[in-house]
């Protein structure tokens, strides 16, 4: 069988190229103004009909989303059958795809692809898709439509919902009819899974009171709605931020990464949030989360990413200690260098930690070598991860005693909280409602596990951010040569000092990050490491900017 041309010549002559762009399939997959996506998005809607078919027909993802980007940002990432990001392999055929110029170009990309990944063209191909709230979204599902029309591919539309559980949906689906289903193939089968495990792990626990969610006016407003029926009483929820029609404000001075970023609270929460209540953020496709409170004097503290990590790994390790089977089960934590160094510090304390390179797959990954990897980046986004070994043995264990019997039960409906696919900011929440709900704990019990040092993040826009090169999980520079030496030279003069450099691979920006001891420390030497950067690297001396030391 060979590639039905004309179909895909008429349709592809629809979703012209723009001439002047340059697209690549990165970490957060395709990602740009929606206005310029047409034609990429057309093209995933190819690619995912042939990953399906290279797959025997497995069911590919596509999810349309710009995350806690702009408004008028969009984006589009593949997911493979078992929920998780799209192989790496595949995002260079993704990027090649992209930039073929013309729709003879487009064709002969195809049929290369076709014959050197011997991909046999009568499998069915089978792909379900969703697409965040963005404005720009209902016409790049069309885009996306047209390429699924092109090659004949059966499509489900799972409408407009979070990334979270587009991964979700796909893994039901292709473990619908085995053994071991991830659970039923739609969102109330989600919602079902996620809220009874729920409320089995927090019976007979106090009435939690209620959480404040900021939506950031996204997709996460009706996910969390729909989510709260189901919960009930077993965990009120609040929900701000929830206009996703009114032209832009998604992500505006709110949501996750805005917490994170600005390490403030949401202006718009300043007249709900009382003191010591707890709140979290979602970002705008509800995969990252972010907790926070005020204290009696009104100041702001951030639970973030790594104080997820730490609330939850060191209630699961005692889990599996109280269920009599830590010479069975390992636990480990994957963080990135982005990680506060308190968190690394009250971690590897614990339990073994490894710091990997920035993009959730490289976390994913290395997640999968333990029993139960917990990975989170400082974002906000992260999982546990149950090996299928350790969850056969959590469910075949035999306890020997009441106090076994009952760590294990909590364990088994961990694994049916907790969101194996991906990082899911709703499935992360209860996650962290359950633990505090176990520890009794507020968000100042949480956050007193470990001091978190000052830091700053800084960006450097440079000539030519490809001429970084890392090493050691990015955390020291291999080109330019000589400057990761100069940088050693600065961190030196400061207690507790840490920073590295990396380019960004979602922004045309350097990336500084820096800590130390005390916050004026912190951001002097983030601050004066942005300045080395960009005056060794070809910035100019009249663009500076005034607050480069
Ligand atoms: C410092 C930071 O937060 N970097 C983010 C950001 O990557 P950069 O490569 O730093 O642009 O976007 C990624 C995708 O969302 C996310 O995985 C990562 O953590
Ligand atoms: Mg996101």
């Amino acid at each position: 069988m060979s590639l039905p041309i004309d179909t895909i010549r008429a349709l592809a002559n629809e979703h012209p190229k723009p001439g002047h762009l340059h697209f690549q399939y990165g970490t957060a997959g395709f990602r740009t103004l929606g206005v310029n996506l047409d034609s990429v998005i057309f093209r995933v809607g190819l690619l995912a009909g042939l990953r399906s078919k290279k797959l025997d027909g497995k069911t590919i993802g596509v999810m349309i989303t710009a995350s806690h980007n702009p408004e008028d940002d969009n984006g589009v990432k593949l997911v493979d059958p078992r929920g998780e990001m799209l192989e790496a392999s595949w995002e260079a055929h993704a990027t090649a795809l992209a930039n073929a110029t013309t729709t003879d170009t487009l064709i002969s990309t195809l049929d290369q692809l076709v014959s050197s990944l011997r991909i046999d063209l009568s499998k069915p191909a089978k792909v379900v898709y969703a697409r965040d709230t963005r404005p720009s979204g209902a016409s790049l599902v069309a885009s996306l439509e047209d390429g699924f029309r092109a090659l004949n591919i059966e499509a489900r539309n799972a409408g407009i919902t979070t990334t979270p559980i587009l991964h979700y949906l796909v893994r039901a689906i292709n473990t619908k009819e085995t053994k071991e289903p991830y659970g039923d193939d739609t969102e109330e089968g989600y919602m079902q899974k996620l809220s009874g495990a729920f409320k089995k792990l927090v019976a007979g626990k106090p009435a939690i009171p209620p959480l404040i969610i900021d939506c950031a006016n996204g997709v996460g407003t009706q996910a969390a709605r729909e989510l709260g029926q189901y919960l009930g009483s077993s965990l009120p929820l609040v929900l701000h931020n929830t206009d996703t029609t009114s032209p832009g404000i998604l992500n505006h001075g709110c949501g996750a990464d805005f917490v994170k970023t600005q390490q403030k609270l949401p202006p718009s929460l300043a007249a709900h949030l009382r003191p010591g209540q707890r709140a979290c953020s979602l970002d705008g496709d509800a995969d990252r989360l972010m907790y926070f409170y005020l204290d009696d004097r009104g100041h702001f503290h951030m639970l973030d990413g790594d104080k997820i990590a730490a609330l939850v790994a060191a209630f699961i390790v005692d889990l599996v200690k109280s269920a009599g089977l830590e010479e069975d089960i390992r636990v480990g934590i994957v963080q990135t260098a982005y990680a506060n160094g308190g968190s690394t510090k009250y971690l590897s304390e614990r339990l073994p930690v490894r710091c990997v390179p920035t993009g959730v797959k490289h976390l994913h990954h290395a997640a999968e070598h333990y029993n139960i990897g917990v990975y989170f980046e400082a974002n906000g986004h992260g999982t546990v991860l149950f090996s299928p070994e350790t969850q056969v043995k959590l469910a075949e264990h035999q306890p020997s005693t009441p106090a076994q019997s009952t760590a294990l039960t909590h364990l088994n409906n961990l694994v049916q909280v907790i969101n194996q696919t991906v990082g899911d900011a709703l499935s992360d929440m209860l996650l962290v409602e359950v633990v505090l709900a176990h520890r009794s704990y507020s968000g100042i019990e949480w956050d007193s596990l470990y001091v978190d040092l000052p830091n700053r993040l800084v960006k450097v826009v440079v000539p030519d951010r490809a001429i970084f090169k890392t090493e050691d999980a990015e955390r020291r520079l291999v080109n330019p040569p000589g400057l990761q030496s100069k940088i050693d030279d600065l961190v030196r003069k400061y207690e507790s000092g840490r920073s590295f450099v990396r380019p960004s691979g979602t922004e045309d920006v350097v990336r500084v990050y820096a800590e130390a001891r005390v916050r004026a420390q912190a951001d002097e030497l983030a601050f004066r490491v942005a300045g080395l950067v960009y005056d060794e690297t070809g910035g100019d001396p009249a663009q500076r900017p005034s607050e480069f030391l």
